[in-house]
């Protein structure tokens, strides 16, 4: 069962900022001054990018569909939305094969955009998900699946 989590937006923690901090992107522009940065540190650290994007999707249902593209896929219904999420996630895979590095983050942002919409529509919250993942952390895979009880192979009769 999914445990259940506050829905206030969970605060940008002192860990979060020393990631930011500290990952490859920030280190490569902190080691050419010159360069003008795209990201900046404090957009590094917005972890809450993917709530803002869900609740403006969210909003989005039953609005004029000539207007969002959210408010058309999401009037398409269930299948068109999951065949979208496939594709995209299928693109994704195929410029991760082909070490496509700037195409792999472009198709990894539509993928995201699209779960978000799958979701949406399947009345799934973003805090269901954080909480599974809440639920997982620390538990190594190997470990766990070695946990799992064993199937009973052997033929009856
Ligand atoms: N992240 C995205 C995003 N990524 C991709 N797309 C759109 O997805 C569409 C992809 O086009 P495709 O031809 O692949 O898909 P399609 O038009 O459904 O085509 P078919 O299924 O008919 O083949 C394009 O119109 C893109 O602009 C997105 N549209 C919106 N967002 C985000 O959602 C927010 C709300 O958008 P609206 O709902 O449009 O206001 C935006 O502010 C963005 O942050």
């Amino acid at each position: 069962m999914i445990k259940k989590v506050s829905t206030k937006t969970p605060p940008v923690t002192q860990q979060d900022k020393k990631a930011a901090a500290t990952s490859p992107a920030k280190k490569k522009v902190t080691a050419k001054p010159k360069a003008v940065p795209t990201v900046t540190a404090e957009q590094l650290a917005d972890v809450h990018i993917l709530e803002r994007l869900f609740t403006l999707v969210e909003s989005r249902k039953g609005t004029d569909p000539s207007l969002s593209h959210s408010a058309r896929l999401l009037s398409r219904g269930t299948s068109k939305i999951a065949q979208k999420f496939g594709e995209e996630a299928v693109e994704c895979l195929i410029e991760a094969v082909a070490g496509r590095k700037d195409e792999l983050i472009s198709e990894s942002a539509d993928v995201l955009y699209h779960l978000i919409v799958m979701l949406v529509d399947s009345g799934v919250q973003l805090n269901d998900i954080w909480a599974e993942l809440h639920r997982r952390e620390g538990i190594s895979g190997i470990a766990e699946k070695a946990s799992r009880p064993k199937k009973n192979l052997s033929k009856k009769g």
